[in-house]
């Protein structure tokens, strides 16, 4: 399964094109439109959330409540577009117009200035657009998709907000995986440990008011993964690389790590690695699961456990230090209209991109012309795992 998606942040639409998913399977606006949902919210983000509801529109690759096979083509509307045809209309206008709202002052930590540089714009709005954020909206509804596809195979995925500038969650070591899914939605601040909830809205909230951001790291989980996925045959076919690089290359997100991650370095082996057990019912098990689900590159049954560190927001209300592309001359950073934390968001559209290379692995492994056909390939591949 493979997918491309297009779209400026204040442009008329947002567009994704997927291609490879199977035939037959049950998908909903309903079930996108949920995830979509679960992305806008979140304390801490700007005006904009205000302007946009998310809702997706199919135009290919679905017909009667079931996937063709055929390209499914995703489009999600821009409220925003009506404020800003002027600034972002396609037709060539007049000079005096092509300086509205253009941006000159690049902002430290965002794309303009490197952008600008690379493909030669004056204009760093032509730069802003494209690697604003807005992108992952398509990401969370393809991932949206990867997730239905995941459940209907017996995969659950739960994200969560593990730190929030620098207020850390405790999470209780018995907790299953459906209980951080609830708790999370329950939270506006996405976290499974009631306690922190208020000092994080304060915090985000005097943050805001000195005209500063903050970021944090989140959690992802999926269970009922079995082993086998991802390869160590070759460098590029490792499924925890190509998670990180998914997780990594959502907007601000800085790394990626799983199980115990960089504390790997500070153990013994005999306190990360994962002992063996088998029994009858369920075959091979772990007795713990330091190293989140991998080995080798390959899923080895765990639960899959990664987190994201997602740097504070760039664009601040008390500006940094930048230069003016014209003049050269020491300037702040220009302002635009901006988030003070959008972590709690982040966590859902983490979950979505890890969900989309899981689905995309699977899809690879397994026969997958028809839905149908998937799902006995899963089953009968589970029950030989057992048997193993
Ligand atoms: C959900 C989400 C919302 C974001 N909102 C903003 C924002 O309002 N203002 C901003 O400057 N950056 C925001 N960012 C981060 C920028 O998009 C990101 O820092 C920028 O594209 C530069 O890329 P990099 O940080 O990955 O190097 C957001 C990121 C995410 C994931
Ligand atoms: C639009 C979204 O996030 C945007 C991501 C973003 C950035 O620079 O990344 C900047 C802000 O854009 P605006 O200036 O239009 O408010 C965020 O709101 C979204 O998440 O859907």
């Amino acid at each position: 399964m493979r997918y491309i998606t297009a779209g400026e942040s204040h442009g008329p639409e947002l567009t994704a094109i997927i291609e490879g998913l199977p035939a037959g399977m049950p998908l909903s606006v309903e079930d996108i439109n949920h995830e979509l949902a679960r992305r806008q919210v979140g304390y801490g983000r700007g005006g904009r959330m205000l302007i946009e509801t998310d809702q997706i529109q199919i135009t290919s690759g679905l017909r009667h409540g079931e996937t063709l096979g055929s390209p499914l083509t995703l489009v999600i509307e821009n409220k925003d577009w009506k404020n800003w045809r002027k600034v972002m209309g396609i037709e060539s206008v007049p000079e005096k117009q092509k300086k509205m709202r253009r941006v000159s002052r690049p902002r430290p930590g965002h794309a303009d200035l490197a952008g600008g540089m690379k493909y030669h714009q004056q204009d760093l709005r032509n730069v802003l657009e494209r690697s604003s954020a807005r992108e992952t909206a398509l990401r969370t509804a393809i991932g949206a998709i990867a997730k239905k596809l995941l459940a209907e195979l017996g995969m659950e995925v739960a994200g969560h907000v593990r730190i929030l500038g620098g207020i850390e969650a405790t999470i209780p070591e018995a907790i299953s995986i459906q209980e951080i899914k609830d708790k999370a939605e329950a939270s506006d601040v996405r976290v499974v440990d009631t306690t922190i909830e208020q000092p994080i809205r304060d915090l985000i909230d005097e943050t805001k008011k000195n005209g500063d951001t903050i970021g944090g790291v989140v959690e992802v989980l999926v269970g009922g993964v079995p082993a086998g996925l991802g390869s160590y045959v070759q460098w590029d076919k490792k499924l925890d690389a190509k998670i990180a690089q998914a997780v990594v290359s959502i907007n601000a997100f800085k790394g990626a790590e799983f199980g115990v991650g960089f504390q790997a370095g500070k153990l013994h082996g005999s306190e990360v690695m994962d002992e063996i057990a088998w029994d009858k019912t369920n075959g091979y098990t772990r007795r713990s699961n330091n190293l989140g689900g991998f080995e080798g590159g390959m899923t080895n049954g765990e639960p899959i456990v990664v987190r994201g560190v997602m740097k504070p927001i760039p664009t601040l209300y008390k500006p940094l230090q930048s230069v003016d592309i014209d003049t050269k001359e020491a300037y702040k950073a220009s302002v635009e209209r901006s988030d003070s934390t959008a972590v709690p968001a982040a966590s859902v559209v983490c979950e979505n991109v890890v969900a989309t290379v899981i689905a995309q692995e699977i899809l690879d492994k397994f026969s997958s012309d028809s839905f149908a056909e998937l799902q006995e390939a899963v089953v009968s591949y589970k029950e030989y795992l057992k048997n193993y």
